[in-house]
């Protein structure tokens, strides 16, 4: 102690330790203005002359990045950069996507980092790479992909089941704010594929499933308000990231119960309980692939949440704003669903993939509704040349924009939403893959492209299939507000989301089909 002592005594090694807490305070802060830098030789687009900061960059960005957008690519250029929320961002035109959708040096897991503090502090785990082996991309590609018939039933009784309580059968109009509540609706029903019966009932883990994505995105945007070097500590102190670590002990707690149990009943020492599981699902085949392999279970049923709950919510309630504003297509949909599962007497293997309306109305949904107007959010791990001779410098964010999504060279009057268009699409000879909801190519950006284009659009296209063909048929929907038009899609920067305040009403009607034929 006395050594201690008289070794902070020594006023070289005070000054030693101020210079060294001045060394990790001015790197840190460096770091993190660095990060807004402008990147060298790349036109810069939403931010003026004369602006000193880069405020008033992100405040255009936060609210008008489509015009932005729009007004660097109608300036001429094919790349340039504008002010995101916390960085320069690198915005490219569509004419690049063929060299860059699996391009080696562009990645996906150090946007992520950068997004999430690299997942280093408690509660922002699953930001990690937690998958070095590929263990939930094999499982949602294969298992859960090549599960789906057998998967149709059940998810189908479990809509069911979740909708007499979501809209208790009524014969007066009932009020429902449907971007609201419909999250813990997919999130029953993926759940019943992801964790089976007994956990997609349990509330504690649908509180997991639908806020943890929610709860993550704001504790970054909290977290960020304190200058790096402070972080590493601050973090233990927020609420918004004690909310994350919360979450994440109370999804450990369940998925570890579950695991456990389902290995008792495997090694015979407890029996099955009653009702016995209808089906595997995802938490079989991570145990399966795994093999052995170390793996997170917890962390992959997050992970997984957070893939498929906020986009296929998205997906579901803005075609039901969609449907809703052009009632003629919701009859037209009841005849298809009525007529195909008539003759295939129920919902039967090739059923949903009949009712080429259905397909063709969602496609067209998710055209002008994707969960972000560019693609492709990545980070240049090397400087890349492109093939024009421009260079993405190494460290860029770099995206590619969407708008070919839009283009009236691809699309016919691009803007108006047209539930036919891609069944017309695929009636031309040839093109009968092509156009549907699952398909993806360099102009048809759903669902991402290349590399990491969407591991779970099988799954999601099936179980949106199978929510509205219940909703279609056993309730009629209206806007509260009577002169209410499609409610469009919000922007915040560059993402976009349903409007959450639309109202919508509800009654009950006669489904017109035996219900059995639903798996009832
Ligand atoms: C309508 C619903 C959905 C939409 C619109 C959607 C959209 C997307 C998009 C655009 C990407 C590409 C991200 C990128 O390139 O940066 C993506 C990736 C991914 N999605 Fe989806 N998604 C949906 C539902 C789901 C579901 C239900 C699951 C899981 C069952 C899922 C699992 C994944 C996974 C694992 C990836 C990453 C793939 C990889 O890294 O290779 N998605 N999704």
């Amino acid at each position: 102690m006395a050594l201690i002592a008289g070794f902070l005594k020594d006023v070289y090694v005070w000054s030693g330790i101020l210079a060294a807490l001045i060394i990790v305070v001015v790197t840190s802060l460096f770091s993190e203005v660095a990060d807004e830098f402008f990147y060298k030789g790349v036109p810069i687009v939403g931010k003026e002359n004369g602006e000193v900061t880069n405020k008033k960059a992100k405040m255009r960005f936060l609210m008008s990045a489509r015009s932005l957008i729009k007004q660097g690519f109608d300036q001429g250029y094919s790349r340039f950069q504008i002010m995101a929320t916390f960085r320069p961002v690198i915005v490219l035109h569509p004419k690049y996507m063929e060299e860059l959708k699996s391009h080696p040096d562009l990645s996906f897991e150090e946007a992520m980092n950068k997004a999430f503090f690299g997942g280093k502090y408690p509660g922002f785990d699953v930001f990690a790479p937690i998958d070095h082996e590929n263990i939930l991309l094999d499982v949602v590609r294969g298992n859960l992909t090549q599960a789906l018939n057998s998967l149709a039933i059940p998810l189908s009784k479990e809509t069911a089941a979740s909708l007499e309580g979501t809209f208790p059968p009524s014969k007066e109009w009932k009020q429902y704010i449907f971007a609201q509540q419909v999250p813990l609706l997919v999130a029953r029903i993926s759940s019943l594929a992801f964790l089976g019966t007994r956990i997609c009932r349990n509330k504690d883990w649908l509180n997991v499933s639908v806020n943890y994505t929610i709860d993550s995105f704001n504790a970054v945007r909290v977290l960020r308000l304190w200058p790096p070097f402070l972080r590493p500590i601050v973090h233990w102190f927020l609420p918004e990231v004690q909310k994350l670590r919360d979450h994440l002990r109370v999804a450990r707690h369940i998925v570890q119960d579950e695991v456990e149990q389902r290995k008792l009943i495997r090694e015979g020492k407890i029996p099955e309980p009653e009702p016995p599981r209808t089906h595997p699902d995802v938490l079989d085949w991570f145990r399966e692939t795994a093999a052995g392999r170390p793996f997170d279970y917890a962390l992959g049923q997050v992970a997984l949440s957070l893939a498929a709950i906020h986009t296929t919510s998205y997906l579901l309630t803005s075609v039901m704003y969609d449907l809703t504003a052009n009632p003629e297509f919701i009859d037209a949909l009841r005849e298809e669903i009525r007529k195909v599962l008539q003759e295939d007497g129920g919902i039967q293997k090739s059923s949903l993939s009949k009712m080429k309306l259905l397909d063709s109305v969602l496609k067209e949904t998710l055209r002008l509704n994707p969960t972000g107007m560019t693609v492709l959010h990545r980070v240049a791990t090397r400087n890349i040349t492109l093939s024009d001779g421009a260079v993405l410098p190494k460290g860029a964010t770099v995206v590619v924009s969407g708008h070919s999504m839009r283009d009236a060279a691809i699309y016919e009057d691009p803007e108006t939403w047209d539930g036919y268009r891609f069944l017309r699409l695929r009636e031309q000879p040839g093109s009968e893959h092509r156009y549907q909801l699952v398909t993806t190519s360099n102009q048809d950006l759903g669902f991402g492209c290349g590399t990491h284009v969407c591991a779970g659009r099988f799954f999601a296209a099936n179980e949106i299939k199978i929510i509205l063909i219940h909703l279609l048929l056993k309730y009629d929907w209206k806007f509260e507000k009577e002169d209410q038009d499609r409610p469009p899609s919000i922007d915040i920067g560059t993402e976009m989301m349903a409007n959450p305040m639309v109202s919508m009403l509800f009654k009950s009607r006669e489904p017109g089909i035996d219900l059995a034929s639903l798996g009832l």
